[in-house]
């Protein structure tokens, strides 16, 4: 255990799974403007530790974020098609608000789910579905500048952005996860795109343990495992976080069973 580090979304698919498998291994403080249910929080995590609270508001992320080591930031409006008043409120001003609490109480590092909507429309007619498939050479490594696929997108294109700022003015150091498709158990059934982005929980979960524990100054990553089919690299995840994905979706067949299951 260490310095306190700020989960926030603790209650969502992402947090879960990070707190599935890190869940005892940190300091927590959760964060999410659901209440959350007892199988929730790790037994380990004092309910004073717990704020229900929503990132817009100020005062509350204020008092969630004092005397904290790192954040991990995943709060937000995830729906692709989600309204352009709700990715404002929620994913932008709830960022921009996250992040200017971070350096006011003196936090080091901050990890925020980008997402691979941020760059969806890499994915071009002339490209698809062949850039899903596993002998395509196509690969996105986050030199590339954002092209989003939708309103959702351009939120998580301006959260990496508030990144910069603040790592470029204040000496934060900002990770952005562009994550993929995250499923549990298996990869997302009967679709290649899903099943080329796929994270499992468990690399999910060590991916942002990395995010916690390696040192790096700004960086954009993409968060899939370590699939056969694949259009993201994760080399840059691997060397500067120490990413060591365990999962592949090519152990799985198309319908989403274990393959030496099938
Ligand atoms: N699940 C996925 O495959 C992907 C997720 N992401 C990003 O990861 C993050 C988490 O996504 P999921 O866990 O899938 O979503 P989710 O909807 O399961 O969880 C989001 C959590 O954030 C909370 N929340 C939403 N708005 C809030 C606000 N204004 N203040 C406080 N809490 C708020 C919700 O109550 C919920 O518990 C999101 O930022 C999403 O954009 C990015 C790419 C892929
Ligand atoms: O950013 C996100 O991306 C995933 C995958 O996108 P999809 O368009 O293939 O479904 C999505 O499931 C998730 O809700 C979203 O937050």
């Amino acid at each position: 255990m260490d310095q306190p580090v700020l989960l926030t979304g603790a209650g969502g698919r992402v947090g879960q799974a990070i707190l599935g498998h890190i869940g005892e291994a940190y300091d927590w403080r959760l964060l999410d403007r659901e209440p959350l249910s007892d199988e929730k929080i790790p037994a380990s995590v004092d309910s004073t530790d717990v704020y229900v609270a929503d990132v817009t508001d100020e005062t509350a992320v204020r008092n969630a974020m004092d005397g904290v080591h790192a954040v991990i930031h995943l709060a937000g409006d995830p729906r692709p098609e989600a309204p352009w008043d709700s990715v404002l409120r929620n994913n932008i001003d709830g960022t921009q608000k996250l992040f200017e609490a971070a350096v006011d109480a003196g936090v080091e590092k901050f990890a925020f789910a980008s997402s691979n909507h941020a760059v969806g429309a890499y994915e071009t007619t002339d490209r698809t579905p062949e850039m899903y498939r596993t002998h395509h050479e196509f690969r996105l490594d986050g030199t590339e500048l954002p092209r989003p696929s939708n309103l959702y997108g351009v939120s998580k294109a301006t959260g990496e952005t508030l990144g910069r700022y603040y790592h470029d003015h204040h000496d934060l150091s900002v990770v952005n996860v562009r994550i993929g498709n995250l499923t549990q158990h298996h990869p997302p059934k009967e679709y290649e795109r899903g099943q080329a982005m796929w994270l499992s929980y468990r690399d999910c979960g060590h991916l942002f343990e990395c995010c916690i524990e390696a040192d790096y100054g700004y960086e954009i990553v993409y968060g899939i495992s370590d699939n056969d089919r694949k259009y993201y690299s994760i080399e840059r995840a691997r060397e500067v976080l120490g990413y060591d994905p365990r999962d592949n979706s090519a152990e799985f067949t198309f319908e989403g069973e274990p393959l030496d299951e099938a």
